[in-house]
């Protein structure tokens, strides 16, 4: 995620800051503490050892009230006053003069009652019970946890709205939107700032001229649409490109993070929905941005019972009310940003919400050396400094990283004294940028990007071999998600698969393995995404489509879910065995061929792998290029 460079506080009004709540709430303290203090000023409080040996032993005292139980207030006789150890006591003290704790309020009477009898009838002492309401303490006794409780609110107000961001952060106003606003002028970001990501910029310029001229579209009666979701691995630029189209189409850009929702109180996060589009509509047109949608948009339902987030429920319901409501010539654009497009509730993805999906990958090898071009332009370089090998010696690196590693090396070699930033500097920052993207990304090495090459050359030369696999576009070492590597086809729209089109898809899939074998005389764990699939569709083959002769015209297959539900298979064990025996032979045959394949195109598929170890990315005319046209036309792999 960027940092805006420049924003401007969109409430401007005077506002108390929590600061001066804080004075005010500190004095209101201070004065009820001194209140306890004078008022309680005039009797000493003594204890109760004090009181018992001192004046109670010497038969000073005419009076003791018991307050509550707890507290004896004393009065001396009025003969002992300003004699004595009562000395300092003023005579027209009429008292109470002490007061002390009384502890156990049995062992106090205990005591007085052993007192009173060793004393004749009218000098006893005077013995009384009182239950007096402490106004004042009771009301501070509410008041300091209320304040308390006010003062962590006031605190926590003040986190959840980072000040940095706003001007004048009111403790009141926190229903409003806190959205930034980049004003036209102030958002210089083009579309020359962001490098590579070619394909993107494409779609992504429609909507820049959706927002400059509205009409050319609306006149004919099109709709444009209001929702535009990127999505892709972090880093990869997507606020970067929001921001762009908002530069180049020159129209203010609001911009709100999804998680920032989430920690708000009961109510919040949907009148700040609703603040953050009234004011897109007012400064129609704009750009509203919501970044990590996914924190809002959850996918509902689906984990709602274990914890549910009616708060997070509430700010999406009222974000679709809104995409709902306004027409689609108000001139507003929704974009959003995600890296986890799936889990996203299929509500927001209809028609008339976010119907547009972009999709953003990490940077090939090509782009990462374009990215580089842009962030290195501002530093001085060494003059023998090489963009291409600072570009292939990041593979897997998002272009955050590289802006990051950039900085870095200028923060180095500033360091170290030196008047331009040299190769060493970088790859010194690569090292320190992995040791920190370590954790959440995987990392590739030289052995294991040539062990993916191979993979994905064994899938591609297999494909391209067998009458009945799907048709290859695309190839790429990019990691992307889970997997290292892909391969990008041409699906055939089939309804119905015979049992050739079947092993043909299964060989295919197991050609990534089968190369790793024949190239490195050793499997790895690469594959596992491949077996799976093989596994499972070998599985349907015999157990559900009837094509295994041994299984025969039979299927397990059940539409109406109940064999899942009762743990009861609806076979044998000894058919449960055959089964798992075909399914064995039939992947064992799959692979064995396939592994002929591959060895009599052996030296395509290295040429395909070395192309790949240095573009990262081919396409399917480098593919023409080194296998010769396919020799199945498409339509004759689509089958009866
Ligand atoms: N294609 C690119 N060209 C130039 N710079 C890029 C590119 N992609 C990313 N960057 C740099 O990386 C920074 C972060 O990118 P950005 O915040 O747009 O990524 P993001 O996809 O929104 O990430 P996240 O999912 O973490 O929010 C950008 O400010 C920019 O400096
Ligand atoms: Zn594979």
């Amino acid at each position: 995620m960027a940092e805006p460079k420049k924003s401007v506080p969109n409430d401007k009004k005077p506002s108390r800051s929590p600061f001066s709540w804080m004075w005010i709430l500190l004095v209101f303290l201070l004065a009820g503490q001194a209140m306890v203090f004078f008022g309680s000023g005039e009797t000493e409080t003594i204890s109760w050892t004090e009181f018992r040996r001192g004046m109670l032993a010497k038969g000073d005292v005419e009076k003791i009230v018991v307050i509550n139980k707890e507290e004896a207030e004393v009065y001396l006789k009025p003969d002992k006053i300003g004699e004595g150890d009562y000395a300092d006591i003023d005579k027209k003290n009429s008292g109470p003069h002490y007061s002390f704790n009384i502890g156990s309020l049995e062992n106090f009477e205990q005591t007085i009652d052993e007192v009173q009898t060793d004393t004749p009838a009218d000098e006893r002492i005077d013995l009384q019970y009182e239950e007096r309401t402490d106004y004042l303490g009771n009301i501070l006794s509410w008041l300091i946890p209320l304040a308390i409780i006010i003062g962590i609110w006031i605190f926590i107000m003040g986190r959840v709205r980072p000040s940095g961001n706003m001007g004048g952060s009111n403790i009141f106003d926190f229903g409003k939107s806190k959205a930034q606003l980049f004003e036209k002028d102030q958002s210089k970001i083009t579309f020359d700032d962001v490098a590579g990501l070619d394909e993107v910029k494409v779609e992504v310029r429609e909507v820049v001229d959706f927002l400059k001229n509205p009409t050319r579209y609306t006149r004919l009666g099109a709709k444009i649409p209001k929702g535009v979701l990127l999505i892709g691995p972090p880093g990869t630029g997507k606020t970067l490109l929001a921001k762009a189209v908002a530069g180049e189409a020159g129209v203010p850009f609001y911009s709100i993070s999804g998680s920032e929702f989430v920690e708000m109180f009961v109510g919040v996060g949907a009148s700040r929905v609703r603040d953050l589009f009234k004011k897109a509509k007012q400064n129609a047109p704009s750009i509203i941005f919501i970044d990590e949608i996914d924190a809002i948009g959850r996918s509902r339902g689906k984990a709602a019972s274990f914890q549910s987030n009616d708060e997070r429920e509430n700010t999406l319901n009222q974000m679709l009310t809104e995409m709902d409501g306004f027409g689609s010539n108000t001139g507003v654009i929704v974009m959003a940003a995600t890296n986890r497009g799936e889990i996203l509730d299929s509500a927001l993805l209809r028609p008339g919400r976010f119907d547009r999906q972009i999709y953003l990958e990490l940077p090939t090898k090509s782009e990462r050396r374009a990215i580089f071009e842009v962030h290195t332009a501002p530093l001085k370089l060494a003059h023998d400094l090489n963009l291409d090998q600072l570009a292939s010696q990041t593979p897997g690196f998002s272009g955050a990283d590289i802006a990051n590693i950039c900085n870095e090396a200028a923060l180095i070699a500033a360091r170290r004294n030196k008047d331009a930033v040299e190769f060493a500097d970088f790859m010194d920052a690569t090292d320190r940028v992995i040791a920190g993207m370590e954790k959440k990304n995987k990392i590739i090495s030289e052995g294991e990007k040539k062990t993916i090459a191979y993979h994905e050359a064994g899938h591609a030369t297999a494909s391209w071999y067998l009458k009945h696999a799907d048709s290859l576009l695309k190839v790429s070492i990019v990691p992307r998600g889970r997997s290292l590597g892909a391969a990008w086809y041409l699906p055939e729209e089939n309804v119905i698969y015979t049992k050739e089109q079947f092993v043909d898809r299964l060989c295919a899939t197991l050609a990534g393995r089968a190369s790793e074998e024949i190239n490195f005389g050793k499997i790895s764990s690469g594959a596992l995404d491949d077996l799976e699939k093989v596994t499972k569709q070998a599985y349907t083959m015999v157990a559900y489509y009837g094509l295994s002769e041994k299984i025969g015209n039979l299927s397990f297959y059940d539409s109406t879910g109940q064999y899942e539900s009762s743990f009861q298979k609806p076979y044998s064990e000894a058919t449960a065995q055959l089964i798992d025996q075909e399914v064995k032979s039939l992947v064992e045959a799959a692979y064995e061929r396939t592994k002929k394949i591959l060895v009599e195109h052996q030296a395509e598929l290295e040429e395909l792998a070395e192309l790949l170890l240095k573009k990262e990315v081919v396409y399917k005319d480098d593919l023409v290029g080194i296998f010769g046209e396919r020799k199945f036309a498409e339509s004759e792999t689509a089958s009866s």
